[in-house]
């Protein structure tokens, strides 16, 4: 029997010898890329906690001591040896272990929240809490060098740093990557941290005479293996932690339990805050995962351990579809340039950054830096295109209102992962941006419903120089493109055979709508398919289209909560079109994770569900049956929107 099936919580950590934890952290890595390939996940990120996340269970007695993981996708570890092994079989699955931590799953799990560069602010409010009640507990927080790169984070150290007495240990995980290289002087500054020559003289110092120092007896080899593995603030180069009043222990081999395991010892002794800078690589202890230069193991799908090969084929995605017109735009428009917020390669502007170099600007993970500096760019005469995820737009809305709406800007935001994502949990669902951004004055937004329309409206979105835009697409593979039968104003019409129902499908759910329409007109309703393609502003000709049916139902890909749905309704109510309507979305709750087909159907966003839905509706508003024969001719057909 291996050691890994020896513990079944952090205490069990405690007895071993070195031996047994060397073991056990090679079992680790064998297990997790045994089980990662399998579900897909965050590989390369937890094989660089192994040592670490050892090291922390072993010196901090969570959960009375505080561990909190910075977007939670490298806390992989801390759920093995916290008893949750035998869940990765279902990693990320339906019913399943949840990708990041989780309360419902763990007393050791606290936070959530999968968005970046917040771990440092729960922190300090932890710490202050305990502090204020008396309670003598260990905060400590994990931040990657990536997550240190939002602004959140800095918020965070500048109130810190004047917290002489908060028990907080800051681990900064730094393996000079988000996806891509972190980017930015911070990245630099850890850089020089690492190298500096003058750190690693004194090393050699410390450790050539170790052993000729006449007085080394036990106590002084300690310390000096302190100073050897890290402890040496007397000796670190001068940075930027200690110049912000911050006391910094590092930098420290991360891959080495021991080493993290006296600097954590000591940091926890000193009694207030203090960061330990550890130096990892991403991938470490598995060769596809290491030699990674394209982000292809932050979070791969399944694979094949012997080869690091995707075991499936993936095939032509909403984000290769951008990807290569923004280069074709690219080519042809010389104002227009690209931003990414530390995710090049998730959002397809890797593409954009080799044909276009100088017109392609990594941010880090700093998205409201993103919007507020595209708002420059545009200031200054340039067309900036911000790719980002759906769900990490929102901690940019007031950048987006404000910095670039306010002033009527032309940038473009191309947001990804778009409505449910699923396997990534309730905090990367891509929900809400489409009732966040219905607020913003003159803003216009997007939503094609299959690969041609995305080329047709980025390229309309990238004209517009005086509003803000937006293209928003779900994850994963494009959809078959369906082709109009007719247009309304700048609506295209995808279906015609009666009047019972105007179903307006936006976006990804316009193929969805598609469906129900077939499946009402076996029942014998007339429906007339609209896909709005501009969403926002609500195009007028829906009104028209409206007052002549007897219905109206809007299907989205978003939150129902101040959705597209809600906004026809107002504009039909301000119109005094009387004709019902009903608004079918995400429900307004934080959606458990599971495969996006899965939680679509659970809130019922599928053609079947809706089709029985709208009958009832109708059914409930005292009318049985179809008014009007159905015209001949069934709509054209799109792939389902599953
Ligand atoms: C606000 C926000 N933006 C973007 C992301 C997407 N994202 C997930 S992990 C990651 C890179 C994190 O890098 P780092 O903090 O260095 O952790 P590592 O994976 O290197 O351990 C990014 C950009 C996110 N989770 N949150
Ligand atoms: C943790 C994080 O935010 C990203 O790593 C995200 O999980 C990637 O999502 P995709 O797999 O959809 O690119
Ligand atoms: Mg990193």
């Amino acid at each position: 029997m291996g050691v890994l099936e020896s513990i079944g919580e952090p205490r069990d950590l405690r007895g071993l010898t070195d031996r047994q934890l060397d073991d056990l952290a090679l079992e680790i890595r064998d297990f997790m890329v045994e089980k990662v390939s399998k579900t897909g996940g965050h590989l390369g990120p937890n094989l660089g906690m192994v040592e670490i996340t050892l090291a922390m269970h072993r010196v901090f007695d969570s959960p009375r001591d505080r561990l909190i993981y910075d977007t939670g996708h490298q806390a992989y570890v801390h759920k093995i040896v916290t008893g949750r092994a035998k869940g990765f079989d279902h990693l990320k699955q339906a019913g399943g272990l949840s990708g990041y931590p989780s309360q419902a799953e763990s007393e050791h799990d606290i936070v959530e929240n999968s968005h970046a560069s917040t771990a440092l602010s729960y922190a300090d409010g932890l710490a202050k809490a305990y502090r204020l009640r008396g309670e003598d507990r260990h905060v400590v927080a994990l931040i990657g060098d990536g997550g240190l790169t939002g602004g959140m984070a800095w918020e965070a150290l500048n109130n810190i740093a004047d917290a002489k007495d908060l028990k907080l240990v800051i681990i900064v995980n730094d393996n000079g990557r988000s996806y891509s290289p972190t980017v930015g002087g911070l990245a630099t500054h850890l850089a020089g941290l690492r190298t500096n020559p003058r750190y690693e003289k004194i090393l050699d110092v410390v450790k050539t005479n170790l052993g000729r120092t006449p007085l080394v007896g036990a106590p002084m080899y300690e310390v000096l293996h302190g100073v050897k593995k890290g402890l040496k603030d007397m000796v670190a180069p001068q940075g930027m932690f200690e110049d912000l009043g911050l006391k910094y222990v590092g930098p420290i081999d991360g891959h080495d339990r021991k080493a993290m395991e006296t600097a954590l010892t000591n940091a926890k002794a000193f009694g207030g805050p203090v960061i330990v800078h550890a130096v990892t690589q991403k991938g470490f202890g598995y060769g596809a995962a290491e030699q990674d230069d394209e982000d292809n193991f932050h979070s791969p799908a399944a694979f094949d351990p012997l080869t690091g090969r995707p075991t499936k084929v993936k095939g032509r995605e909403w984000t290769d579809v951008f990807a290569e017109e923004l280069v074709a735009i690219g080519h042809r428009r010389p104002d227009v340039v690209a931003i990414t917020a530390a995710m090049l390669y998730p959002t397809g502007l890797n593409k954009f950054a080799d044909a276009f170099p100088d017109r392609t600007f990594d941010v880090g993970i700093a998205e409201q830096h993103a919007v507020t500096s595209a708002a420059g760019l545009a200031m200054g005469g340039l067309h900036p295109v911000v790719g980002l995820y759906a769900t990490f737009l929102n901690r940019a809305f007031d950048q987006v209102l404000m910095d670039v709406a306010l002033h009527k800007c032309g940038v473009t935001f191309v947001l990804d992962r778009s409505g449910v994502t699923g396997s990534d949990g309730p905090s990367h669902n891509g929900m809400w941006d489409m009732s966040i951004l219905q607020l913003v004055p003159g803003l216009r937004l997007a939503a094609p419903r299959d690969g041609a329309r995305l080329v047709e409206l980025l390229n309309e979105a990238v004209d517009v120089d005086d509003a803000p835009t937006v293209l928003r697409f779900a994850k994963g593979a494009v959809f078959a493109d369906i082709e109009a039968i007719d247009r309304a104003g700048d609506c295209d019409i995808l279906a015609a055979t009666g009047k019972d129902v105007l179903l307006i499908g936006v976006g990804s759910m316009a193929a969805t709508a598609v469906d129900v329409a077939e499946r009402l007109g076996a029942q014998g309703f007339g429906v007339t398919v609209v896909d709005p393609r501009w969403v926002k502003p609500v195009d007028p000709a829906l009104i028209d289209l409206a007052a002549e049916h007897r219905f109206v139902v809007t299907i989205e890909d978003n939150g129902r909560v101040g959705g597209c749905g809600a906004a026809i309704a107002q504009v039909l109510r301000d119109a005094g079109v009387s004709t019902p309507i009903r608004d079918f979305g995400i429900p307004q709750r934080f959606l458990d994770h599971a495969p996006r087909p899965t939680v679509l159907a659970e809130i019922g966003l599928t053609g079947q569900a809706l089709a029985r839905d709208i009958i009832e509706l109708i059914a409930s508003h005292g009318e049985d049956g179809p008014e009007q024969a159905t015209q001949p001719g069934t709509p054209s057909r799109g792939a389902s929107g599953a």
